[in-house]
């Protein structure tokens, strides 16, 4: 038996990670910091494709087939605090449902090289 499992089962697979989407959706709905990035959003999209994106990422069964990460932020200029916050969302979303610390670590450890193509463009 392996000890780590594929990341995307261990997040729960697609259940999993599609309620880890909506906690996030619903703790950025709430959030006075960085709602206002999110006013114009179309949610059916981001949720879909927010999905998508962590599936992809996780190995799991999926295509992303959404903008690169580059195009999607460009014109935001979002600053470090509040993509350390966002992260933050995906921490307790994660937490909320159980997954364990090096699960959450694992994925954490592919979205950080993300950050550069996300912030200050
Ligand atoms: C690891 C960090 C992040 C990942 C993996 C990520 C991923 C994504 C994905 C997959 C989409 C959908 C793309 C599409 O519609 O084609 C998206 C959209 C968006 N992201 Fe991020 N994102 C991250 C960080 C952030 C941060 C820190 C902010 C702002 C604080 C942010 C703000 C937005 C907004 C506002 C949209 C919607 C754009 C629109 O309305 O079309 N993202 N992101």
């Amino acid at each position: 038996t392996t000890p780590q499992k594929n990341l995307f089962i261990a997040l729960g697979g697609e259940q999993g990670v599609q309620s880890l989407v909506d906690k996030m959706i619903t703790a950025i709905g709430k959030d006075p910091k960085i709602f206002d990035y999110f006013a114009e959003t179309k949610v059916s999209r981001f949720r879909q494709k927010l999905y998508l994106h962590f599936c992809h990422v996780a190995d799991g069964p999926c295509t992303y087939d959404g903008d690169t990460m580059i195009d999607v932020h460009t014109g935001m200029n979002i600053n470090e605090a509040d993509f350390n916050h966002l992260v933050d969302i995906l921490v307790d979303a994660m937490t909320q449902q159980g997954i364990k610390n090096t699960t959450q670590n694992a994925l954490l450890k592919k979205l950080a090289p993300l950050r550069q193509d996300i912030i200050y463009r």
